[in-house]
């Protein structure tokens, strides 16, 4: 034992000899060219390449970093017992990065990989617009030489789309409008502005026909999934819906319901504050993929006539304003501004979006923004069947499907909710009111339904007196010619 640590001491002696003699002999440039040749002749030898990302690459941040520390932190074999937390912008949840020296070992495609995560003091500032963090990090991946190939190839981009998916799994929607004229950005001027969006809507909560609400959610997730489908079929990665329906039927709802599903952020595009086909071609270039594009109300927002009437494109502007002062203010978003903005080559820019149209007066619509390839789903927000309401029961008042209520109830319900044209919004209201007592929601639901029974059975027959009193009037004047009344009118 006692050789072995003089033998220990000896080389140590001799090596602490030999740095200092290289110190004193050989000038920096030399010693910084012999230790590079040295490395050069021991990675000659060695099975393994390695490969460093830097937190901060010249003076930009590398995103590359922020991906693998995302990446690595949801890894269950980090082995360090100190680990950074921290809190993304936006985000409600907590990650937690590696610290200095911390090694984790991951598996891609069969092949091992080590990451090093290692913390170094700057060593000198470099003179830059952005003051540079006083620490330096970086991630030494380590692989074997006769995997580099795989690791190139795949494994980056393959750390890149984990880690944002992770981040918008953790971060927080965003809803963005561009009606407050938008905001200054480093990059420049963002037509959009964002806040955080919290809207509870989901398909759970949403009160449906359960086979139309299913066939939805497989639309969604086929798309959401559809890449190489798309890609196949050399179609634009995107999707449209339109959501038709009275007021109150549930399409804003709908719309927060299938961002929460898919994570994705929302862009309400309100079409009066745009003032011509190049802005919106802007806003557009603006939106980031995996996000649903909104327009609301849209038979209110622009004509859809007259379309490919170049004459006329001056008519197809919002409405309320005459249409002669409107190429004096240059105001003129076109149907097939719009049409192009959601089907044409801009379309393409991005990927992964899904449009959505809502109005409650399909009938206004033009059949060119409804044709398939457009609008590839419509989807009818209808008034309140038995199966939304037993949702809507079963989401304020606690009752499950069988027991809650009795069967008596639950038919005199069935009857009469399909004969009352009753809203989703309406019903809510009605049993938001009374969540503390059961049985008085039920009545006075039962006691609303009953009286809008009564007010469309009346408003039928006040129509069929009417058809009469038109059939009487046509056979007094079944010749044809107009008579005046004694008011003189025609
Ligand atoms: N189908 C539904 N399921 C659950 N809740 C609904 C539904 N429809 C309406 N509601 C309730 O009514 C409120 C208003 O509905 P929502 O704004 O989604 O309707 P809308 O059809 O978009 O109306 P509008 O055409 O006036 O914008 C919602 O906040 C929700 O509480």
């Amino acid at each position: 034992m006692k050789e072995i640590w003089t033998t220990l001491a000896s080389i140590m002696g001799v090596w602490a000899f030999f740095q200092s003699l290289m110190h004193n002999i050989f000038p920096a440039e030399i010693r910084l060219i012999f230790q590079k040749t040295f490395n050069q002749f021991i990675n000659y030898f060695s099975v393994y390449c390695y490969y460093e990302i830097t937190e901060i690459d010249g003076v930009n941040t590398n995103e590359l970093y922020d991906a693998v520390q995302l990446y690595l932190s949801t890894s269950a074999s980090i082995a360090g017992n100190r680990l950074s937390l921290t809190r993304l912008l936006n985000s409600s949840a907590l990650t937690f990065s590696l610290s200095n020296h911390d090694r984790v070992v991951d598996n891609y495609k069969n092949v091992p990989v080590v990451w090093e995560h290692f913390v170094m003091q700057r060593q000198s500032q470099t003179i830059s617009w952005r003051p540079l963090p006083e620490d330096k990090r970086v991630f030494t991946l380590r692989v074997k030489k006769k995997d580099k190939s795989i690791i190139l190839d795949s494994y980056l981009d393959f750390i890149m789309e984990k880690a944002n998916e992770l981040k918008r799994k953790n971060q927080d929607r965003l809803i963005y409008t561009n009606s407050g004229g938008g905001v200054m950005d480093p990059r420049g001027m963002i037509p959009w502005e964002s806040v955080p969006f919290k809207h509870p809507s989901t398909f759970d909560t949403l009160a449906m026909d359960p086979g139309k609400k299913a066939e939805i959610l497989d639309d969604l997730l086929g798309f959401a999934k559809g890449e190489s489908f798309y890609q196949r079929t050399g179609r634009a990665w995107k999707r449209g819906y339109l959501l038709y329906g009275p007021p109150g039927t549930g399409k804003s709802s709908m719309i927060a319901a299938m961002a929460n599903f898919l994570g994705y952020d929302i862009y309400d595009l309100e079409l009066t504050g745009v003032n011509n086909n190049s802005e919106l071609r802007k806003l557009f270039m603006k939106t980031s993929s995996k996000s649903i594009i909104v327009i609301e109300d849209i038979d209110c927002s622009i004509n859809l006539t007259n379309r490919n009437d170049k004459k006329n494109d001056h008519v197809n502007a919002i409405p309320g304003i005459p249409n002669e002062g409107i190429e004096d203010m240059g105001n003129k978003i076109t149907l097939s501004g719009l049409l192009n903005f959601s089907d044409g080559l801009w379309s393409c820019c991005g990927s992964e979006r899904i449009f959505v149209f809502t109005t409650n007066h399909v009938e206004k619509i033009d059949p060119a923004l409804l044709r398939s390839g457009r609008m590839d789903m419509h989807i009818h927000m209808s008034y309140c069947s038995f199966s939304a309401l037993k949702i809507l029961l079963k989401n304020y008042l606690g009752f499950d499907d069988e027991g809650s209520l009795k069967s008596e109830t639950l038919k005199e319900l069935e009857e009469l909710i399909g004969k009352a044209n009753i809203t989703p919004a309406d019903v809510s209201e009605i049993l938001i009111k009374n969540t503390r007592d059961d049985e008085k929601a039920v009545k006075e639901l039962i006691r609303e339904l009953k009286i809008r029974g009564e007010m469309i059975k009346c408003s039928k027959k006040d129509d069929v007196n009417v058809e009469y009193v038109e059939k009487d009037n046509e056979e007094k004047y079944v010749d044809g010619d107009a008579h005046e009344d004694d008011l003189g009118n025609k």
